[in-house]
This record gives C-alpha cells, sequence and structure tokens, in this order.
C-alpha cells in the first residue's frame, strides 16, 4: 500500500465502527432505515478544566457529509465479509441500497471559533434513522479532536496574552492526519503560523521557524553557523542560541546582528531552546538592548504549555515569541474530548416527533430529549447565559427560567427583552444540499478572538474558572425528567 496514493481511495464511508454499520442493517433489514430521527453531538465537560470550549472540525464535517457515499471498492469490501458460519454479513440487496443512499439530512451546527459549553449541541442531525447512524463515528473523530485543540490553543494564547504564539507540533503529533488537524485547529484556536507546511499549503495557515540546533552542530563554530545563515536568509535571522553556551550565543547572535547591520538588514532576534527560560531569556533582553538590538525578539520553546507560560510571565521572563509544540497538539493533559453522539426524538408512525432519553445513574450523562434550539444571552456585549430550550415554548414568552442539567438548584430567570440573543445552531444542510458557506480560516480565528471578548475573565482564567450559566429552559427540563421517571418506570411503583 502506498500511503500517499492509495489510503483513502477517495472514499471516508467506511471510516466508521463496524456496529454502526450491522445496525444500519439490521434498521434496513427491520423497515425502520428511512425513519426520521434527530441527533445530537455534545460534550458533558469542557476540556482541561476549562471554563470554556471552542468550537472547531465543521468544515471537515461538512466536506465528509458533501462526500458520504459509498464507493466500489467499500462496496466490495463489505459485501465479502463473512459469518463464522460462512455466509455474508450484508445481503447484496442491502449493498445495492448503500450504492443509492446520498446524504439527504438536514444539518445545523455551531460554527467554528464559537466559545460553547457542555450540554449543548455543536450538531444537529436530523433525517433518515440510517444516515443520522451512519454519520456517528466519523463526525465525533473529527469533532472531538479539532475541537479539543482549537481549546487547547486558546489557553495558550490566554496565557501569552498577546504574544504571538507558532505552532511546533508535527513532529509529536498522533500521525498524519492528527498534526495536519492539529495544526488546523491550533490557528482557530489563537496560534499565529504553524512549522507545519504541509498545513500551510492545504489549510491556507502561514508557515514560519527558525532553524535547529543540526544547523549549528554541522559547522566547527557557531559564529560561522549564524554567518552562514545571515547569507542565505539576510532577513529572517532568529539565531538558536543554546547549543553549547546560550550566552556565549547571545553574543555571537549580537555580532553577526551588527554585520547585517552593516549591510543594512536587521536581526529578527535569538531562540533560547533550553535551561530557566526566565534567566536566559532577561539575560539575552539586556544583552540585546545593551548592543542597540531594542527591536530583536526573544523566542521561547522547550516543552511549553499554558501553564509554564503563565509562570514565565509572573517570573517577568522577556519572551515575546513562544513556539509551542508537543503540548499543545498531543493534548497532553487530556488527550479526548468526551463529546457523544445521541438519539434526542423519533418520528412514530403517526407522524409524531417522540423525545427520547438515555437513562443513566449519572445524571450528567441524561441527554436533552427532542428538537432543540440554543441561544445566548448578552447585554452591552457580554454574555450572560445559554438556554437550551424547544422552540414551542418560547412562543409568546417573555422571559424563562432556565435550569442547570446537572444541578436543579441552579437557575436563572432571563427577562428576554434585557438581551440581545443569538441564536447558536446555523442551518449548515437542508435535504442534503449545503446552505452554508464555510468561511476563510482567518476569519474563524478572527471569530475565535471575537466570541472569547464576549465572556468574563473569570470564565476564562487557566484554573477554577467560574462556570458559566447554561440551563434548559424550565418546560424542557420538566420534559426531561418527566421522560426520565417515565423511562425508570417510577410511575409504576
Ligand atoms: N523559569 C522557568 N519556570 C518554569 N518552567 C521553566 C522555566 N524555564 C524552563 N522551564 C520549563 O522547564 C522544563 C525544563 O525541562 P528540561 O529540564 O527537560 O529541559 P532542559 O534541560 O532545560 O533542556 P533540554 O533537555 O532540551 O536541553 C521545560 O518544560 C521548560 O519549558
Ligand atoms: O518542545 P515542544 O513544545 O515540543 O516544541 C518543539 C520542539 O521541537 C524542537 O526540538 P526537539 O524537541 O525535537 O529536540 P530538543 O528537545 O532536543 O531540542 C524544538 O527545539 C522544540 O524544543
Ligand atoms: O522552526 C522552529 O524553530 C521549529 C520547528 C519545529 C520544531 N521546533 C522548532
Ligand atoms: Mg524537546
Amino acid at each position: 500500500m502506498k500511503i500517499t496514493k492509495d489510503l483513502y481511495q477517495g472514499s471516508l464511508a467506511l471510516l466508521t465502527d463496524f456496529y454502526q454499520l450491522t445496525m444500519a442493517y439490521a434498521y434496513w433489514k427491520s423497515g425502520k432505515a428511512e425513519q426520521e430521527a434527530i441527533f445530537n453531538l455534545f460534550f458533558r465537560k469542557n476540556p482541561f478544566q476549562s471554563g470554556f470550549t471552542i468550537a472547531a472540525g465543521l468544515e471537515y464535517v461538512i466536506d465528509f457529509c458533501n462526500n458520504f457515499t459509498f464507493n466500489k471498492g467499500d462496496l466490495d469490501y463489505l459485501s465479502e465479509m463473512k459469518n463464522s458460519d460462512g455466509t455474508v454479513v450484508f445481503e447484496s440487496d442491502f449493498i445495492e441500497y448503500l450504492r443509492e443512499m446520498r446524504f439527504t439530512c438536514d444539518l445545523e451546527a455551531v460554527e467554528e471559533g464559537t466559545v460553547i459549553f457542555p450540554h449543548t449541541p455543536l450538531i444537529k442531525v436530523k433525517g433518515p434513522l440510517i444516515q443520522c447512524q451512519l454519520l456517528e463515528t466519523a463526525l465525533l473523530n473529527i469533532t472531538n479532536f479539532q475541537t479539543l485543540i482549537a481549546t487547547k490553543a486558546a489557553r495558550v494564547a490566554l496565557a501569552a496574552k498577546g504574544d504571538s504564539v507558532l505552532e511546533f507540533g508535527l513532529r509529536r503529533a498522533q500521525g498524519i492526519d492528527g498534526a495536519l488537524a492539529a495544526s488546523r485547529a491550533s490557528f482557530i484556536g489563537g496560534c499565529s503560523a504553524t512549522s507545519n507546511v504541509m498545513a500551510g499549503k492545504l489549510f491556507g495557515i502561514p508557515v514560519s521557524g527558525t532553524h535547529a540546533h543540526s544547523w549549528i552542530m554541522s559547522f566547527d563554530t557557531e559564529l560561522e553557523a549564524f554567518k552562514a545563515y545571515a547569507d542565505a536568509f539576510p532577513d529572517k535571522c532568529i539565531f538558536l542560541v543554546d547549543t553549547y553556551d546560550t550566552i556565549n550565543g547571545i553574543r555571537n547572535a549580537i555580532e553577526v546582528g551588527k554585520i547585517l547591520r552593516e549591510k543594512g538588514k536587521e536581526m529578527l532576534g535569538v531562540r533560547i531552546d533550553s535551561g530557566d527560560l526566565a534567566y536566559f531569556s532577561n539575560i539575552a533582553r539586556e544583552m540585546l538592548d545593551e548592543a542597540g538590538f531594542e527591536e530583536a525578539k526573544v523566542v521561547a520553546s522547550n516543552d511549553l504549555d499554558e501553564h509554564i507560560i503563565t509562570s514565565l510571565k509572573i517570573q517577568d521572563a522577556s519572551v515575546s515569541i513562544w513556539g509551542v509544540g508537543t503540548k499543545l497538539v498531543t493534548a497532553y493533559d487530556q488527550p479526548a474530548l468526551g463529546a457523544v453522539y445521541k438519539l434526542a426524538a423519533i418520528k412514530n408512525e403517526t407522524g409524531d416527533w417522540e423525545p427520547k432519553v438515555k437513562v443513566s445513574q449519572q445524571s450528567i450523562k441524561i441527554n436533552v430529549p427532542g428538537e432543540h434550539q440554543v441561544s445566548r444571552f448578552l447585554k452591552n456585549g457580554r454574555a450572560v447565559a445559554d438556554m437550551i430550550f424547544l422552540p414551542e415554548y418560547r412562543k409568546g414568552k417573555i422571559s424563562a427560567t432556565i435550569i442547570d442539567p446537572i444541578d436543579p438548584t441552579k437557575r436563572k430567570r432571563i427577562s428576554f427583552e434585557d438581551f440581545e440573543e443569538v441564536s447558536l445552531l446555523k442551518p449548515i444542510f437542508k435535504k442534503g444540499k449545503q446552505v452554508y458557506n464555510c468561511p476563510e480560516i482567518n476569519v474563524i480565528k478572527q471569530k475565535t478572538q471575537d466570541n472569547l471578548l464576549h465572556f468574563d475573565k473569570t470564565h476564562k482564567r487557566l484554573t477554577n474558572p467560574h462556570v458559566y450559566p447554561v440551563g434548559l429552559e424550565e418546560n424542557l427540563y420538566q420534559i426531561r425528567t418527566d421522560l426520565v421517571f417515565k423511562m425508570k418506570n417510577y410511575d409504576k411503583e
């Protein structure tokens, strides 16, 4: 197999768990395949103990839905699958059904770069049960990872307090697609550029970088190495100064900076990649200033994350560009976001929608039933609460109480006329036809920044953030509670 040519063969339809296909077959066999259903994709906890999450991955989801067909190779593979007794797993009429199947669902989603919170649907899919089911695994795969990394990047960028953050993660990322998706999501979350050249080409993200220790080590002396680099890139010199002795390295960088200046060029800065980054960055700053290089930047790297950057800021480190790799793109302290995809309603034989809940011992795991919507309420540009509601219970109402889905003692009264109301779920597909234009990646990145400005800094602090209120409108809360009691048969005891 040639990875560059053969891996996906133009189709991602089999990027799913086997049980989705066995359920799809069983839906088809029992005549339920075309029954209308609504599924919601949501998570239950912000990652990294964060007070917020940044939505990302929608452009991939849209592409997946637009190409949601089984090609000949996929169908040949499925038709050759055998049970242990030698019979085929999927009968040929089902294979033909899959061959004809096209994406015909309605899909709504929260736009990429939107600040979101637990229990809010990021994606709502409405359509034939079989299609909704077959989308589950890929939608979760895409959304969980990119949302996780965009959130991590936003935290790193918040810690950097406006300094540039360069994403350097490719070498340690989770494989090829993990790296590409991570570079994209990191840019959305707040990084300024990536070292990943393929991500630059594919997504239009700025690429940038410095040079490695190997460049220095390939010469007899560090000074020769800096001079040769300056000859090759007189406008792009950020010298890595810690290969042998950091202070001597800064001295050599200044010497070459002076040579560049004589030629009318400016050294951009130095990079420090080991040792005490507060101590050495401050020494670098002093030495550079004293030599007349006040504009030269100090870049720091080496296993950085939002917490080390915060600590270095507190220590008054003189760093103004942060290179962040491993801990960002691998989401080191929380390797997965736990978003799930749950059936919220199904249309019965009489054409009525029946809300559905998955009952759990843990109330955090009980989903929100019905075809709900989400509104964010803002006052003077400041977000005060998100409300999950059934539109039929909004009509004619001027206010509502929202109730925390986990702790019903937490409530908030909202008079609608006091607030600007923003609907978070946007129409993306109608009957399988795309009705949404994906914004440019720079626009998405800006959306993250603009959205974060709507939230008080208490929700954005990195540890023990103040919890932003998200609640179920009281009628929806009651419907959910009644449904849980009904499914648990409490009313029969
Ligand atoms: N002043 C500082 N305050 C807090 N953390 C720091 C400070 N300076 C460096 N660090 C962090 O401490 C860790 C140092 O790791 P480690 O000791 O493995 O690296 P090193 O020995 O300095 O460098 P290397 O192993 O790459 O030569 C890194 O995560 C780095 O970002
Ligand atoms: O530390 P990260 O956040 O992952 O950022 C990327 C790292 O990759 C490079 O070196 P590499 O780690 O390959 O080698 P080194 O640690 O020996 O310098 C670079 O010098 C950074 O240290
Ligand atoms: O350009 C850099 O400095 C760079 C790129 C990848 C990893 N570490 C550093
Ligand atoms: Mg390293």
